[in-house]
């Protein structure tokens, strides 16, 4: 079954991503607006850029980068688009989320590792 990343998806945290057209090389922007943070600051939508392998739209591959807008860290997803046999979509990724770190002694401990499962809404 074919999957084009275009549309609306929620994962189980509850968090919401618009997927915008993808165009014929894969590319694609959006915004993520996450459920939940590490930060203190009010939670606000954040751009999301990425691509999707296109050649064979089967079940595709796809990352894509999202560069917060309420704190100094960036996330990257990676992951494929799943569709089973009643057409229905899954989104089965992981995540690194990479916070800013002070120094480079701190260097260790600035990445978070997730797995994340998208549906579209
Ligand atoms: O705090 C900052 O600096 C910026 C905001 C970072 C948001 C992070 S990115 C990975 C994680 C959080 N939001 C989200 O939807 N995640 C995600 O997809 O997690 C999936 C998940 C689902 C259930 C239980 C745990 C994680």
């Amino acid at each position: 079954r074919k999957c084009i990343l275009t549309g609306d998806w929620q994962n189980d945290l509850g968090s919401n991503m618009t997927i915008s057209a993808v165009n014929g090389a894969g590319q694609f922007s959006g915004l993520y607006l996450t459920a939940v943070s590490a930060t203190e600051k009010p939670i606000l939508v954040s751009p999301l850029n990425g691509s999707q392998h296109v050649d064979n739209l089967e079940q595709p591959t796809f990352g894509f980068t999202v560069k917060w807008s309420f704190s100094d860290s960036t996330t990257v997803f990676v992951g494929q688009c799943f569709t089973d046999d009643h057409g229905k979509e899954t989104l089965q990724t992981m995540w690194l989320l990479r916070d800013k770190a002070k120094s480079m002694d701190d260097n260790w401990n600035a990445t978070t590792v997730g797995t994340n499962v998208f549906t579209r809404i």
